[in-house]
């Protein structure tokens, strides 16, 4: 499913790899955690995956292919089989939920008729139903990253890649998104997601891949966060260690104490909303801890905005972002600016 192979990445004009010589092999319907401390090559792993960036050193095979040998012009056709999914949800400010969800498919050129199933089955998926024709702004941000999610798994990719889908949600809105990943999980999807959340981690038990400083430190099947949140902090452009890493909010504490968040999927189609009524019930106690923000803030790009070749223009599309869309492409009706949290 995934395999790197040797991979360094190292950016123009830093002085260490963000990705030093990394071995990794993810099969197919895993779920893997991608843990360490802020800096240690999260997002670097998750961009390369999607062939956002390019290795500098060594090889990546993502879905079969060999990243290496797709022309950016076939960069769209590859992501079609990725979902993604981004801790500020960007969602179309402008469009309905139906609407944000259908875009994903108008953009690949699904027909309507294909379209009028599809999104009202991945809305039900995500206990979304009835609120398929509010606006971003009028959900709540858990709901507004269940829009983004639908939209991501809405194309049924094989693969999807969550770079801390939780980081803007409170403690129990991020147990009812762990909820409906792990569902998605098992109905066979490949994720990868890249968390600080000690709690969800320790919580679910799932293969847990471990960085530190670009290099990986741990790789086990059924792991907990570990003590990363404690490591230093070493920014690569010049070495420097930096204090602390973000505090997780989700207790990890609270979280052991919680029943399982997974819920065996039911007939009806209020599965969701009963699997999140158990989760809430389960987090109750949990006491939200006011996040400090860390000592120095780390100077990181939006993941997706990177250029990846000379012909990439800097400005990139809701469509081009989420690779729906060649860069550079027919612009048409597609309304494409997005949002992120509306709260
Ligand atoms: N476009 C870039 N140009 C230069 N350096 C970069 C770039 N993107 C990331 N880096 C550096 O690469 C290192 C790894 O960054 P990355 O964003 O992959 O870490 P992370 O583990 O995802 O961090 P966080 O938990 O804060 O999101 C960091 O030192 C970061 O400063």
């Amino acid at each position: 499913m995934i395999r790197f192979d040797s991979v360094t990445k190292k950016y123009p004009g830093t002085t260490r790899p963000a990705l030093d010589s990394i071995d990794l092999e993810i099969l197919r319907g895993e779920f893997v955690f991608l843990v360490g401390a802020s800096g240690s090559g999260k997002s670097s792993c998750l961009r390369l995956m999607l062939k956002e960036e390019k290795p500098s050193k060594g090889k990546i095979h993502v879905l079969g292919q060999d990243l290496g040998a797709i022309s950016n012009r076939k960069v769209p056709y590859f992501r079609r089989n990725v979902g993604v999914v981004f801790q500020d949800f960007r969602l179309l400010p402008n469009k309905s939920v139906y609407a944000n969800v259908a875009f994903t498919l108008q953009v690949i050129g699904k027909s309507r008729g294909f379209i009028q199933e599809a999104v009202p089955d991945v809305l039900r998926l995500v206990g979304l139903d009835g609120k398929a024709q509010r606006l971003p702004h009028e959900l709540s941000g858990g709901e507004q990253q269940r829009v983004a999610i639908a939209r991501a798994i809405v194309n049924k990719p094989q693969l999807l890649l969550a770079d801390e889908p939780t980081g803007n949600l409170d403690p129990t809105t991020s147990a009812g998104i762990m909820t409906l990943l792990e569902r998605i999980s098992t109905g066979g999807t490949t994720i990868v997601m890249a968390t600080h959340e000690a709690g969800i981690v320790d919580q679910m038990k799932r293969r847990v891949v471990e960085l530190s400083a670009g290099q990986i430190v741990r790789d086990e099947r059924s792991g907990g966060y570990g003590a990363t949140s404690a490591v230093p902090v070493v920014r690569a452009e010049t070495g420097e260690q930096l204090p602390t890493a973000p505090a997780p909010k989700v207790q990890a504490q609270v979280m052991q104490n919680a029943q399982p968040l997974y819920v065996e999927p039911e007939v009806t189609d209020d599965v969701t909303d009963a699997a999140a009524a158990v989760t809430a019930a389960a987090t109750a106690a949990i006491v939200i801890e006011p996040v400090e923000p860390p000592a120095t803030t780390m100077s990181r790009p939006a993941l997706p905005v990177t250029s990846t070749g000379d012909d990439v223009p800097e400005q990139l599309t809701l469509a081009e972002k989420l690779g729906l869309r060649a860069p550079g492409g027919n612009r048409n009706d597609t309304g494409e600016q997005e949002v992120g949290p509306t709260r």
